[in-house]
């Protein structure tokens, strides 16, 4: 069954009248991990925002996006409100940008859990609490005190990644979340995505640039180029057996993992 179904999405810019998504469709089965990569600016993170209907005021969409069956691009703004969240979490590139910077990072999650279940304090403590422990996030009570700059960037993912297990979503955009990390970070990020899956069966749209790591998390991969897919399959089919010659380039630019990147993943096989 598919959670999603994108269906000829045209994304453009109403002040300069670029087209930014020419007619892109694609569908994300549930329970499945789709991969956006491409070079910068092909238009992976714009996908993403239309989705959940993100993007700035001034980028038009148009097309079906079909979630859980039912069309996103035609419900008001507060329908979307109640959709994202709860059925469909964001985990963002820089960690730094998806809180208030003035306020302590716990406000974010009581007003997001209050909202979507109607919990007392105690309750958003309790569960916030059990989540952070999980992703190996010490003392929670005291970082959910703290401002987001006095935070790490790898601290702040794993703490969208903490709120996506309490809300359960039924999808998962992740768009580069290890970009911004040190390797080391971006090593236990990785690990707590898909442990976050393996746990709640969760189907995850996941934007990155970085082929190695696509190969460890994602069961399907779409290629973009230019605001347009190039390719769409099963991973392995299209890393082996790609047929546009765009990706054959990225995989044989890209596919070699970070030297320090294997490094770590070796010793932890070990
Ligand atoms: N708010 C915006 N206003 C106008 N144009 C935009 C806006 N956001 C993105 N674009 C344009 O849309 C195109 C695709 O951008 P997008 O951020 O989706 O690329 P990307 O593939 O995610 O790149 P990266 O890997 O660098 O994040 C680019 O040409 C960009 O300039």
């Amino acid at each position: 069954m598919n959670m999603l179904e994108v269906k000829k999405l045209k994304v453009w810019d109403q002040k300069s009248h670029k087209v930014i998504i020419h007619n892109s469709s694609f569908q994300l089965q549930s329970g499945r991990c789709l991969a956006i990569v491409g070079e910068s600016g092909s238009g992976k993170s714009v996908t993403c925002r239309s989705i959940i209907r993100l993007n700035n005021p001034w980028i038009a969409q148009s097309g079906e996006i079909f979630f859980k069956g039912e069309n996103l691009n035609q419900l008001s703004e507060q329908e979307m409100r109640k959709k994202r969240g709860k059925q469909i979490s964001m985990i963002m590139q820089n960690g730094m940008n998806a809180f208030d910077p003035s306020r302590v990072v716990g406000v974010h999650f009581k007003e997001t859990l209050a909202e979507h279940f109607g919990w007392s304090k105690s309750e958003i403590e309790g569960n916030m609490k059990k989540a952070m422990e999980s992703v190996r996030l010490q003392n929670p009570i005291e970082m959910m005190n703290k401002y987001p700059y006095q935070l790490s960037g790898g601290m702040l993912q794993r703490m969208m990644i903490a709120l996506a297990l309490v809300l359960e979503p039924d999808l998962i955009i992740a768009d580069e979340p290890t970009t911004a990390l040190d390797t080391i970070s971006q090593f236990e990020v990785v690990e707590q995505l898909i442990h976050l899956r393996a746990r709640m069966g969760c189907c995850m749209l996941f934007v990155s640039h970085d082929l190695g790591v696509v190969k460890k998390i994602a069961d399907d991969v779409l290629v973009m180029k230019n605001g347009e897919i190039v390719e769409h399959g099963r991973m392995d089919a299209v890393f082996s057996d790609s047929q546009h010659a765009y990706t054959r380039h990225l995989v044989a630019t890209r596919l070699e993992l970070g030297h320090h990147f294997k490094k770590i993943m070796m010793q932890e096989e070990l």
